[in-house]
């Protein structure tokens, strides 16, 4: 029988400005699909209230983080709203050794940088964009975790973000938030179907075509 090479995971990126929506998408899919792992990322920004090490993040010192991008163990990093943010590696490697899917909340560096990286063929990159730049605003304000200084820091910087939604394979705006879910999970379920088509499916087929011998004799 032929051997089939091992399944790898997905690297699904999610990119938007901020307060757009990725963290809350992202708890919808990770609550709904347990076998998809969040990549926890490293950052040197100060925990938000409720926010704890290993969960939210890693937080670090900027000499540890630098440290860590120092000895190659960042798949991607950057610098965002003037902290440093990365994508700690071994457990990404790890994960889609296995074949499980991993979650990714980055900017559009980071983005781009696992885009680039060797990890290319099995990434599937979503950017998400806010129904207007007034409602943008108004979530980061309803969101209540940041000053008046780091919302208007965040503001400024959104046009920016959406300037890169084209090089996304998918962009999705998330106006509601029920209807945006459906639709990431409708992405990950047919690029989820196109992965798996060639292993799974070429050993399906030569079943079909053993019961088709089968009949003819
Ligand atoms: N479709 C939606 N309608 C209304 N509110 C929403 C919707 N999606 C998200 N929100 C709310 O908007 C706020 C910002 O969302 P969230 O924290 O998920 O954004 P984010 O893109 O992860 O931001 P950041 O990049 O800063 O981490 C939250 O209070 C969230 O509950
Ligand atoms: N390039 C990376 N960007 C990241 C990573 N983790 C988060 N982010 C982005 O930072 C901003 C701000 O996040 P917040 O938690 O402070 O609101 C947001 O756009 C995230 O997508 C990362 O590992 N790499």
């Amino acid at each position: 029988m032929q051997t089939q090479p091992p399944r790898r995971g997905l690297l699904i990126i999610l990119s938007s400005p901020s307060g757009a929506g990725k963290s809350t998408l992202s708890k919808r899919l990770m609550a709904r699909d347990e076998t998809v792992q969040f990549s926890i990322s490293a950052t040197t920004r100060a925990p938000r209230p409720g926010e704890q090490d290993g969960r939210e993040y890693y937080f670090k010192t900027r000499e540890d983080f630098q440290e860590l991008v120092r000895t190659n163990g960042m798949l991607e990093h950057a610098e965002v709203f003037g902290n440093l943010y990365g994508s700690p590696r071994a457990p990404v490697e790890e994960a889609i050794n296995a074949g499980r899917d991993v979650l990714f909340d980055v900017d559009w560096q980071g983005g781009q940088q696992i885009r680039n990286s060797a990890l290319r063929d099995a990434v599937v990159s979503v950017f998400i964009l806010p129904p207007s730049i007034a409602e943008l605003d108004r979530r980061l304000r309803a969101r209540a975790q940041d000053s008046e200084e780091v919302i208007a820091k965040r503001m400024a910087e959104s046009r920016s973000e959406i300037s890169h939604w084209d090089a996304y394979d998918y962009v999705l705006v998330n106006r509601d938030i029920d209807a945006c879910a459906a639709e990431l999970d409708a992405i990950l379920t047919a690029e989820r179907l196109r992965r798996d088509r060639q292993p799974g499916l070429s050993d399906f087929v030569q079943g079909l075509n053993r019961e088709f011998e089968g009949r003819l004799e």
